[in-house]
């Protein structure tokens, strides 16, 4: 059986952040040798080629820009995302929507450059749409329970129930993933246990006093 993934976003969150970014990166790697479990990350951009060469963990963009290379000035090229290490992006994150156009041609682009594509969505009919487009993995997260500290899997487990469901029933080999909220090793059981392939999580380990020991526990269960 296929790892559950457990993808860490770092956002944007600042206070203390390069040198807390490098620690949960390590903690990333340690976890997810000792464990089986892979344990990704979303760093800043600019940290995208650092830790794709310090650490043993599959880095990701949070975003991409629907563009190829030419006159465009302030964009995300995926090109240079890729050359810069990066094992997948994020695709319309809650916080970086996209429009449907965009989320395609993102998707395409990241199939060319064989980058891991992760489309974001907020309920099941946008999961059963970004399923159309055939991303490696599709993930629901509820806007309002993102930064919460109320968990998707607890508050709201119809969600990703009905988005694993509305998902296979348009492309079984896309992955489902869920995030918004999730917290603990017990977090990640339920969405595993509803059929997801893993979570998409941020405040709760980048927040963290001990990120390590929260890694620890989110891989306990699975
Ligand atoms: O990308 C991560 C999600 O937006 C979830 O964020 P959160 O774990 O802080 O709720």
């Amino acid at each position: 059986m296929v790892s559950p993934l457990i993808l860490v976003n770092l956002k944007t969150y600042h206070e203390g952040m390069g040198q807390n970014a490098h620690r949960i990166a390590a903690a990333a790697e340690t976890v997810g040798r000792e464990s089986g479990v892979v344990i990704g990350i979303a760093p800043v951009f600019t940290e995208i080629r650092p830790m794709s060469q310090h650490y043993a963990i599959p880095v990701y963009a949070q975003h991409i820009d629907a563009i190829t290379p030419g006159a465009h000035t302030g964009h995300i090229l995926p090109e240079e995302v890729r050359a810069a290490g990066a094992h997948g992006t994020l695709i319309n994150h809650s916080e970086r929507r996209l429009t449907l156009a965009d989320i395609d041609a993102c998707v395409q682009a990241s199939r060319r450059l064989r980058l891991e594509s992760v489309v974001c969505t907020n309920n099941d009919s946008t999961s059963a749409a970004a399923a159309a487009l055939r991303p490696d993995y599709v993930a629901i997260e509820p806007p309002e329970l993102i930064g919460s500290g109320v968990s998707v899997s607890k508050a709201d487990p119809g969600i990703i129930e009905r988005s694993v469901n509305a998902v296979r029933a348009v492309n079984p080999d896309v992955r489902v993933l869920t995030g918004a909220g999730i917290q603990s090793g017990e977090c990640v059981k339920i969405a595993v246990d509803l059929g997801t392939s893993g979570v998409l999580l941020a405040s709760s380990v980048v927040k963290a006093d001990d990120p390590e020991a929260v890694l620890r526990d989110l891989v306990s269960l699975i």
